[in-house]
């Protein structure tokens, strides 16, 4: 990896607590939105980034081009603490502990928690090297509806009983020794990209841009 800092346009403060939240954002919608807004508030976060990835390991369907799905980002993002990025691809990585490690490297002092929503902490004991993603940063939860309680009974969950934050203890997370991680309940939007797909506004969307 010959990328510096700087290539990768993210300009993240030393000190400072980044939330990562990963996805294929395809497309993006209001309720990536929300729960990035209750990340900062709820994990006490200076911001957070959106990580829009190539592909998902786990996912078979091939997404939008990366650049339809940033620009798409770009143009939902509304708050001046929410970054749309590519790093990802410029990295090169595919999978996120490779992810998480490089930009450990690129930017030591910032204090990086991975988010996702719940439906992802239930399959997280299948993604590539997720013990070292687990001892790399803190992870924040977030409720999404129908996975409530089933991201709390995974093997994640399980395993990792005595790492778990209490909720009310949430704004600590990123000043946790890992590994650690924090489910919050949040206010749920029944909103998923794949439903969107199926309904065929995302298709609609990205013909009417002639993309
Ligand atoms: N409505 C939602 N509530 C809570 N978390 C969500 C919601 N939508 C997406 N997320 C979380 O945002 C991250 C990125 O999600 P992604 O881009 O895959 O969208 P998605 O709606 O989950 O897509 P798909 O329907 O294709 O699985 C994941 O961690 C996912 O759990
Ligand atoms: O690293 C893995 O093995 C892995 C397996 C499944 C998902 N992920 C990451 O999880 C994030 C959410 O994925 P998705 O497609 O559900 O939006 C995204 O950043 C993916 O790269 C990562």
């Amino acid at each position: 990896m010959n990328l510096t800092a700087q290539d990768t346009g993210l300009s993240l403060p030393p000190g400072r607590s980044v939330g990562l939240l990963g996805g294929s954002f395809d497309p993006p919608h209001a309720g990536h939105l929300g729960i990035s807004r209750e990340a900062l508030r709820r994990f006490g976060l200076d911001r957070v980034v959106w990580l829009v990835s190539p592909g998902n390991p786990l996912k078979h369907h091939g997404p939008a081009p990366l650049e339809t799905r940033m620009e798409a980002a770009r143009a939902l993002v509304d708050h001046p603490r929410i970054t749309v990025s590519d790093a990802e691809a410029q990295l090169g990585s595919a999978f996120t502990a490779e992810t998480i490690a490089s930009l450990q490297a690129l930017f030591p002092r910032v204090r990086f928690v991975w988010l996702m929503g719940a439906d992802n902490l239930r399959q997280f004991h299948l993604w590539q090297n997720w013990h070292d993603i687990l001892g790399r940063v803190p992870v924040g939860v977030l409720a999404r509806p129908g996975d409530r309680i089933s991201a709390r009974r995974s093997v994640t969950a399980r395993i990792y009983a005595d790492a778990r934050l209490p909720s009310r203890e949430s704004r600590r997370l990123s000043q946790m020794t890992t590994p650690a991680w924090c489910f919050v309940n949040v206010p749920m939007t029944d909103l998923s990209s794949s439903e969107i797909r199926a309904r065929g506004a995302w298709q609609a969307a990205k013909d009417a841009r002639g993309t």
